[in-house]
């Protein structure tokens, strides 16, 4: 009696079931829509000072600053994994942050030493190099300061130095992850006059201003010194359109591929730009939403792993050509298996 109710309730499926292909290993391999792999990560690093050095970050358990003897370890590792680049970011030491950032266009920094060392050891992976103030200055806003007010177009003249001697370390991609307006045209226009062609912009083209970066200002000595926000400059969250017009903006201005972040919040930006824009997008699974997998999973919340190649999968499903994710080798691996 209840086979037969069934059967009837069930008529107006006219024989179409979705679960049938999902009822095997095989089947959901066949029909999988989205593939991630090793190739889609890409690393971001911090380095310090020092030599076999490595120092923990409180906030974002499981990642460490690593000196650039380590760094160049770590990049031999990512390379073997199969991660096609690294993102750098320097952990300035305070004696050598200002006002102005100089530290920023010093051709023997931190952040050139690492470049130099990692593209003559592993000269087979990319290196994307950051270029913005926070990292450099004494007040961890990622512009110059004048009377409590960013300055647009004095902070771009400061970051086209900064491009050029990271270039000459031998960066392959810059990353301008300031938000400044004409950033990209300016740095292009130095790249090419300078002998650069060849080096890729990846920018940082609808950066939000938010809370999820919170991990990442302890990792590179930023946090305790900013005072007020960025939201002069980073975009606010509640938009989306605005989105749009900066990403049209910078790659008029020369982008060759353009960052959404943060990233999981903020999917829906990537979808709009894959559908609006043929070029390749890139988001940022920045330290805060790190954190979250990490401390959810140390709580019993979930399995890690589990959380981490799932949401992986969620960049490359809304439109993503790849993710930069601190998860970026141990996801490698598990993919490489
Ligand atoms: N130029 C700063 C920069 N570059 C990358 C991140 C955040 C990355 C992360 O949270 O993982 C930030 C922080 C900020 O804008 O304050
Ligand atoms: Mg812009």
């Amino acid at each position: 009696m209840a086979a037969d109710r069934a059967k009837s309730d069930m008529e107006f499926l006219g024989g179409r079931r979705l679960r049938r292909p999902r009822a095997t290993a095989w089947s959901r391999a066949m029909v999988r829509e989205t593939h991630l792999s090793s190739a889609d990560l890409i690393w971001p690093m911090f380095v310090i000072e020092g030599h076999n050095e490595r120092t923990g970050i409180k906030t974002m358990p499981g990642v460490e600053r690593l000196s650039v003897d380590l760094a160049v370890e770590a990049a031999k590792a990512a390379r073997n994994a199969g991660i096609p680049a690294l993102a750098l970011f320097p952990n300035t030491p305070d004696h050598l942050r200002s006002e102005g950032g100089d530290e920023a266009f010093n051709p023997d920094n931190l952040m050139c030493r690492a470049l130099t060392a990692i593209k003559s050891a592993v000269p087979e992976i990319g290196l994307i190099a950051d270029v913005a103030l926070d990292e450099y200055s004494s007040d961890g806003q990622d512009g110059l300061v004048l009377d409590g007010q960013i300055l647009n177009d004095e902070t771009i003249s400061v970051m086209v130095q900064s491009a050029l001697v990271q270039a000459k370390a031998g960066a392959d991609i810059i990353a301008p992850s300031d938000m400044m307006d004409g950033r990209v045209f300016a740095i292009r226009q130095a790249l090419d006059q300078n002998g650069f062609e060849h080096v890729q912009i990846m920018s940082y083209a609808a950066k939000y201003a938010s809370c999820y970066y919170g991990p990442f200002r302890e990792a590179v000595g930023t946090g305790e010194r900013l005072k007020g926000d960025k939201r002069t400059y980073q975009m606010d969250y509640a938009n989306s359109d605005e989105a749009m017009r900066e990403i049209a903006q910078d790659l008029d201005e020369g982008a060759d591929s353009i960052m959404v972040k943060p990233g999981l919040p903020y999917l829906d930006i990537v979808r709009r730009a894959r559908v609006n824009f043929n070029v390749p997008i890139y988001a940022y699974q920045v330290s805060g939403e790190y954190a979250m997998i990490e401390f959810a999973s140390a709580a019993g919340s979930f399995d890690r792993q589990a959380a981490m190649i799932e949401s992986l999968y969620a960049f490359k499903r809304a439109g993503c050509n790849g993710v930069l994710t601190y998860f970026a080798l141990e996801a490698a691996r598990l993919l490489n298996e």
